[in-house]
């Protein structure tokens, strides 16, 4: 029998008696995996409520050792249960199993820690000033929880993105509502799970399923019990989930979408930089928010670096995600493979040459109905070609040859974009100079996703407001008070 998944509010998961089901596809057979029960507007009230009761309860009256304990707790557990997380992600995102063990789910266990330590050793500032009648007066800040925080998830990324806020929110001490992506509902209710057994008290961390415009996700974002929302997804969403912040002035912080560049200097070590271009491009099968879909190299190694990479492009193993001999995994969605197959057709009628790629791959028959592409390189678009200026976020980029520097930093920044860019040199004093130039939030040399969760994590333009990370996740995740003491 297919599985049912419901909502989890309160530390229960609701009953799914009288709601209405969607289907959960499987994006590598196309096989119906569950069906999940949509959250209604009473459901996320009653989610609204228990984390505002919790707010005023244990958690609201927690210490921050025990609560820091508790968040390494969790870690714990999640790496108790390691192969049910990995599990429940392939079997949303039907990415390969190595992706899952050696990066999603170990950093979404990490992120618990990270903050939690964070939230202990971060000092507030203080200040002491002078007073006209000599005696002085002493300011120092507190730092306090938010409150009832929105989580609304996108499905590319789903544990680590989830938990990337999920770490902050918690560590600070503020309750969630967490809105994981109609397409992979699977691993926020397993977290239920993990809250329960490791103790997080009832109202703390709430899981609504659903979609977004007239769905669970607007009725979380409209709500005004949820004090601020932090959301990562597409540019467009993030327009109409401030549109709905600006009732009450909550807060937000957006991770949003890219165009990011790749840029290959012919210093570069060159296998070094084929392999990270190509993990730029593909990994995932293209469904990273850093990823590279415009790729510049530096004129005379320009046909090597297009060849080297069409032979990598066409060695990847299509398969089950369970199979460790397969290294790529189907789009998420019939959805988003129709979206990324029509930028495919739009690219040939722009002008493209079709380096490798550009369609549907031959599978066998039990994996004909998942929502495989291809790889694909093109090369010879201008510009201001719509391939070129539009996030795909698929399996494909675009090769372009450059001949200065001035020329690729302005190429670079011709998009309305600025999340990230990686950078492949060997000088790195130019290498300095370039990142200064780029308007972007990250900027890679010599790597790419190489991601120390201390530091500032967001986009310029388009791509987001606000930085997550370390002590800039603390800025978004509590309000900071000033306390000014006359002696
Ligand atoms: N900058 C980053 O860190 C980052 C990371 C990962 C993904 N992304 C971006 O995410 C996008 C892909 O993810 P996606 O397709 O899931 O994004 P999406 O915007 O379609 O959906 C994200 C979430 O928002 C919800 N939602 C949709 N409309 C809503 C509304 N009106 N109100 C409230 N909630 C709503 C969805 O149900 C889903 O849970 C890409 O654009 C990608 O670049 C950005
Ligand atoms: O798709 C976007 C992936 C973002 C990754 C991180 O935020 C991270 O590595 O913590």
């Amino acid at each position: 029998m297919t599985r049912t998944i419901t909502s989890f509010i309160n530390g229960a998961f609701v009953p799914a008696e009288g709601a209405r089901l969607f289907d959960k596809r499987s994006p590598v057979d196309g096989r119906v995996m569950a069906r999940v029960a949509e959250a209604d507007a009473a459901q996320v009230d009653a989610a609204v409520q228990a984390a505002r009761r919790a707010m005023a309860g244990e958690w609201g009256r927690m210490g921050t050792e025990k609560r820091c304990a508790l968040m390494h707790a969790v870690a714990d557990e999640i790496t108790r249960r390691f192969d049910d997380f990995v599990a429940a992600e392939m079997a949303d995102t039907g990415q390969p199993n190595h992706v899952m063990t050696h990066v999603f789910i170990p950093r979404g266990a990490a992120n618990f820690k990270i903050f939690a330590d964070v939230v202990k050793n971060v000092a507030t500032e203080s200040f002491r000033m002078e007073t006209p009648d000599g005696r002085g007066a002493l300011n120092y800040a507190l730092r306090k929880p938010k409150g009832v925080i929105g989580v609304i998830c996108p499905w590319n990324a789903p544990f680590l993105l989830m938990t990337w806020k999920l770490g902050p929110a918690l560590a600070c001490g503020n309750a969630v509502i967490v809105k994981p992506s109609e397409e992979t509902p699977l691993t926020a209710t397993l977290l239920g799970e993990v809250m329960n057994k490791v103790g997080v008290p009832a109202g703390v961390y709430n899981v609504l399923h659903g979609f977004g415009p007239g769905s669970a996700g607007e009725f979380i974002t409209q709500h005004p019990g949820v004090d601020a929302i932090t959301f990562t997804g597409e540019t467009r969403t993030g327009t109409a989930i401030m549109k709905a912040a600006a009732e009450g002035v909550r807060d937000v912080s957006f991770e949003l979408g890219g165009k990011n560049a790749g840029i290959v200097f012919a210093d570069c070590d060159f296998d070094a930089a084929v392999d990270g271009i190509f993990r730029s491009a593909f990994l995932n099968t293209g469904q990273v928010c850093l990823g590279t879909e415009r790729v510049y190299v530096e004129r005379p190694i320009f046909e090597r670096f297009r060849d080297a990479l069409k032979a990598k492009a066409e060695a990847v193993r299509y398969g089950r995600p369970e199979d460790h001999h397969n290294t790529y995994g189907p789009l998420i969605s019939r959805e988003h493979q129709q979206k990324v197959l029509g930028y495919y057709r739009l690219a040939v009628e722009e002008g493209a040459t079709v380096v490798t790629g550009g369609g549907i791959p031959d599978m066998p028959p039990e994996l004909a109905e998942g929502c495989w592409v291809q790889p694909t390189l093109w090369t010879g678009l201008k510009d201001d070609a719509r391939v070129v200026r539009e996030e795909i976020f698929g399996p494909c980029c675009h090769l372009r040859p450059f001949d200065s520097e001035d020329e690729v930093v302005a190429l670079a920044n011709d998009t309305d974009y600025g999340l990230s860019t990686t950078l492949w040199t060997q000088n790195l004093a130019r290498a300095h100079r370039m990142a200064e130039r780029i308007d972007v939030g990250i900027t890679w040399v010599n790597s790419w996703f190489l991601r120390d969760l201390r530091t500032p994590f967001g986009g310029s333009k388009h791509s987001g407001i606000g930085r997550e990370g370390g002590v800039h996740s603390l800025e978004f995740y509590t309000e900071t008070r000033n306390v000014c003491i006359k002696l």
